[in-house]
């Protein structure tokens, strides 16, 4: 990972939006959302101590990593359960 800006959150969920729906093949996400929310939860849940243990135990670039991770598979459980950018911000 370099300093470079990749994407944004918003971004990054329109991308997988597409995904969803164009559903192409070697897509990491399309097969996630085919798992299921089950297996989508235990990702999140494994992303969550991942982030936990690299705060505590890794370097600053590591935890970033690592909660780059988490918002990624948030998003796919978000997109699983038809749920919108907005949905999610109206209660913040
Ligand atoms: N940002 C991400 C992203 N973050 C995390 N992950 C996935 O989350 C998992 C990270 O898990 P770990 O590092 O713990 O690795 P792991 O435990 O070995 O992973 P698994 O064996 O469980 O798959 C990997 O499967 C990654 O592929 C992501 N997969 C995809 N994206 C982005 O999503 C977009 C769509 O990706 P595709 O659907 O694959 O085209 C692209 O822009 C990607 O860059």
């Amino acid at each position: 990972m370099t300093d470079a800006r990749r994407k944004t959150f918003d971004e990054l969920f329109a991308e997988l939006q597409h995904k969803a729906a164009t559903r192409p093949e070697g897509s990491g996400t399309v097969a996630e959302l085919d798992a299921g929310v089950h297996q989508i939860g235990k990702k999140v849940v494994e992303e969550a101590a991942e982030v936990w243990m690299a705060a505590e135990h890794q370097t600053r670039e590591e935890a970033a990593e690592e909660i780059s991770q988490l918002l990624y598979h948030l998003q796919v459980m978000m997109i699983s359960l038809d749920l919108g950018l907005d949905d999610v911000y109206r209660h913040l």
